[in-house]
């Protein structure tokens, strides 16, 4: 499979070509922004690909890459998902504090090519928001609230993972998060039902997500932690390998890993 990768100088770009000798994937197209300093520079750690270098979106070949993978920045989600449509060919999307309008732009593209959006691409956090769901049905009267910790250098937050674990427990509440959230409260008060977020930002945290649901005398907390950027890279590697099977439309990791039917069947 040829794969192309969006922010490819970046963290997690970096950490997605550090990945493909383990799967049966080159990297053909490791494109940067304009305002890169490091295009036209060959890309290193890719065994198959040998003598890529960074380029510029506008360079890319039709036929050069079956699948494209954005670990940029939302500012270039139109942009990325324009290439996609160009060359006419899937796309995931990994990239976190999306706007309404770069989320109206993600379910038109899936009219012209297969989409699948993933704010955390862990299996962990992917099995993780089935659980928040199921207890925040099981617990109804259990106060929620979602704690995450990142590297000082992210711009977001809440993450977006913190996002939609929150929209996960609000759907065991049977409401939408917009309709729960307190969001980061600013003055610590909280009400009975409300979802209430905490964010941390220090040093090299990869990322952290607890979600808590807390009665009077007992509380469960629900943890993921990453501790390698590449649990992230893989799943959007086999989300990619996955992705270029399927007809056009929106997809999560959950349809990737068939995980509604898999509970189904243990519930
Ligand atoms: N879904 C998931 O599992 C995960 C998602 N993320 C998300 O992925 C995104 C990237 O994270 P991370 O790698 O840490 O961030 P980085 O800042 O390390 O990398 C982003 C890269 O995007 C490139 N870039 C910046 N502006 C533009 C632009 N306008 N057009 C194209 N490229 C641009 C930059 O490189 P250059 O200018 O050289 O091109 C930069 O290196 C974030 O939104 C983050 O929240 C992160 C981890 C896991
Ligand atoms: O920016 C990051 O680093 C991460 N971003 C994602 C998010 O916002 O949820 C996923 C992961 O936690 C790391």
């Amino acid at each position: 499979m040829k794969l192309g990768i969006l922010g490819a100088t970046g963290r997690m770009g970096q950490a997605v070509i550090a990945s493909t000798p383990r799967y049966n994937v080159t990297v053909t197209a490791a494109v940067v922004s304009q305002q890169s300093n490091r295009y036209g520079e060959p890309i290193r750690a890719n065994t198959a690909g040998a003598g890529v270098r960074f380029q510029h979106a506008h360079e890319l070949q039709p036929g050069q890459v079956d699948v494209l993978i954005d670990f940029s920045l939302p500012q270039a989600l139109a942009d990325n998902l324009q290439l996609a449509q160009q060359l006419q060919v899937p796309i995931v999307v990994c990239t976190t504090g999306l706007s309404e309008q770069q989320q109206h732009l993600l379910s038109q593209a899936t009219e012209q090519v297969p989409v699948l959006y993933a704010a955390n691409t862990s299996v962990g956090i992917t099995l993780l928001r089935q659980l928040v769901q199921l207890t925040a049905a099981a617990l109804p009267d259990t106060d929620i609230e979602i704690f995450e910790a990142h590297h000082s250098a992210k711009r977001d937050g809440p993450s977006g993972t913190a996002v939609v674990l929150g929209e996960s427990a609000a759907a065991g509440r049977g409401k939408s998060l917009a309709e729960l959230s307190a969001g980061v409260r600013a003055d610590g008060v909280r009400e009975f039902g409300s979802i209430g977020f905490s964010v941390l930002r220090a040093a090299d945290i990869i990322g952290e997500h607890t979600v808590m649901f807390a009665h009077t005398g007992e509380r469960i907390e629900l943890t993921h932690r990453v501790s390698n950027r590449k649990v992230f890279a893989q799943g959007a590697i086999q989300a990619a390998q996955w992705l270029v099977k399927q007809p056009n439309g929106l997809y999560s990791m959950a349809d990737m890993l068939q995980l509604k039917t898999l509970l189904k069947q243990l519930v």
